[in-house]
């Protein structure tokens, strides 16, 4: 790890004997101001972060050429001074630079200085360095997760991926559904094949026959040509039902027949075709709740739920809340050729805080953050999506709290996101209270997981 570099400028040999003691501490290196050249100028020159220096009254001018240069932010400064007034070294040090140390010289104090400097600097290069170049996690196909639930997801997925069950998969909204079809369908005999993923309740009630099975030119008023659906784009691969309990229930007779017997009909076709599919499907819903509300079929239930596949919510998998945020950093650095840290306090936050949007919500998180921070992700670069819009914020219904200067796209998706973690996911009831169709809360989702997965 880098030690802290420190410029010395100090003149009088009695001075220079009583910090004999300072300046043998371990752990910094000092470079000190040479007689050939004048000490701003060699401190201008050194790559240094902090500067210790005797100051006298003739070395103002050399004050005001670093008061005038870039370096008074940058540094952190020490001044030693006989007690003699000198408005330019005030100046400096009533902007915020340090320490101006008078007489008598409080050695302990300096000590004390130094050593805080030298940690903080040291904490500082441990959260730039704190794992964010290397992930530490486990990963099985596309997931990444080394939690007890998440091994045990892997090992559930290995044997029922070679089988050709269908699989239901329920787990809230960003809790990594499509990324566990997508492994399934990528760890079966089927991988040669296609991994065609539809969003169910994004499909428009008049098409979806049309857009599951295909139609023939002319089979209704629009259709000029033949058009391929969705189990012939699947054929010799994986078909992903995503949301599969909003598809409507009329939908949901024709897609159990296909399950049954493997046959479907194109639109206006007379030719019955086989499906060589593999169906899987997911929702956000408790398929009880929705069998009881009526919304969706039990017969379909236990069609699709050859093998239910339950993925817990992030909160729930607590180990792998700070991996993935490192794991999601690590990633973002490699790929930009950067070092941008995370400091403990920020892995705190994270670890502390409910991921209502769970694995969504945070990689969007320590992307913005990533964005913001300089060098190291401090907790206010962690912009939560309680912090957009507050926990309360339904209760309140108060647009106050959202900070001025946020782009309205993220204004959208913190209310989109919030709005879904609200209905645990369920995208008709958020669609309806942010007052937009369904069809443009998947579009909107949609786009999120394509700006997501370039991350
Ligand atoms: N275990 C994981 N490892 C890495 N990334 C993950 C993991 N789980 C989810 N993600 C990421 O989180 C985002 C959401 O995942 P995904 O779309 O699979 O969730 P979902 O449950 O299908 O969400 P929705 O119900 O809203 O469709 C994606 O960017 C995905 O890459």
């Amino acid at each position: 790890m880098p030690i802290p570099k420190i410029f010395v400028h100090i003149q009088k040999d009695t001075l220079k004997k009583q910090l004999s003691s300072v300046l043998a501490r371990k752990g910094c290196h000092f470079i000190y101001a040479s007689e050939d050249e004048p000490w701003d100028q060699a401190l201008l020159n050194a790559d240094v972060h902090l500067a210790l220096i005797e100051m006298t009254g003739d070395m103002s001018a050399g004050l005001n050429r670093i008061i005038s240069s870039r370096l008074p932010g940058e540094l952190e400064w020490v001044f030693i001074s006989d007690g003699q007034p000198n408005v330019t070294l005030d100046k400096l040090i009533r902007s915020g630079a340090g320490f101006h140390l008078r007489p008598p010289l409080d050695l302990k104090l300096l000590q004390e200085v130094l050593d805080d400097f030298i940690a903080d600097y040291t904490a500082l290069q441990v959260a730039r360095s704190e794992q964010v170049t290397i992930s530490e996690l486990d990963q099985f196909g596309l997931l990444v997760g080394s939690s007890k639930v998440m091994r045990k997801l892997y090992r559930t997925m290995r044997k029922v991926a070679n089988s050709e069950a269908q699989v239901l998969i329920m787990g809230e909204s960003g809790a990594g559904k499509e990324l566990v079809a997508h492994t399934l369908h990528l760890s079966s005999n089927r991988n040669n094949g296609p991994f065609i993923a539809v969003n169910c309740g994004a499909l428009s009630p008049e098409l979806v026959d049309s857009e599951l099975f295909g139609h023939i030119k002319g089979a209704f008023t629009g259709a000029v040509k033949d058009h391929q659906g969705f189990f012939a784009q699947a054929e010799g691969g994986t078909l992903f039902l995503d949301e599969v309990t909003e598809m409507p229930l009329a939908h949901q007779v024709k897609l159990l027949r296909v399950l049954e017997n493997r046959e479907y009909r194109p639109v206006g076709s007379q030719h019955i075709q086989q499906a060589n599919v593999r169906v899987v499907a997911a929702t956000n819903r408790n398929p009880a709740e929705a069998i009881e509300q009526e919304i969706f079929r039990e017969d379909l239930y236990f069609r699709l739920a050859q093998f239910p596949l339950m993925i817990p919510p992030l909160r729930e998998r607590d180990d792998d809340i700070v991996g993935l945020a490192k794991h999601f950093l690590a990633y973002r650095n490699a790929q930009e050729l950067t070092e941008i840290g995370i400091s403990p306090e920020a892995l705190s936050k994270i670890a502390d805080y409910h991921w209502p949007g769970n694995v969504r919500e945070l990689k969007h998180c320590i992307e913005r953050a990533y964005i913001l921070a300089d060098d190291v992700i401090q907790p206010h670069h962690l912009q939560l999506q309680q912090d957009f819009l507050g926990d309360g914020y339904k209760q309140n219904a108060s647009l106050e709290n959202i900070p001025a200067g946020i782009p309205l796209e993220d204004l959208t998706r913190a209310a989109i996101e919030a709005t879904l973690a609200e209905n645990q996911g369920n995208r008709k009831t958020t669609a309806d209270q942010l007052g937009i169709s369904v069809k443009t809360l998947y579009n909107k989702l949609e786009k999120y997981q394509q700006d997501d997965e370039q991350i």
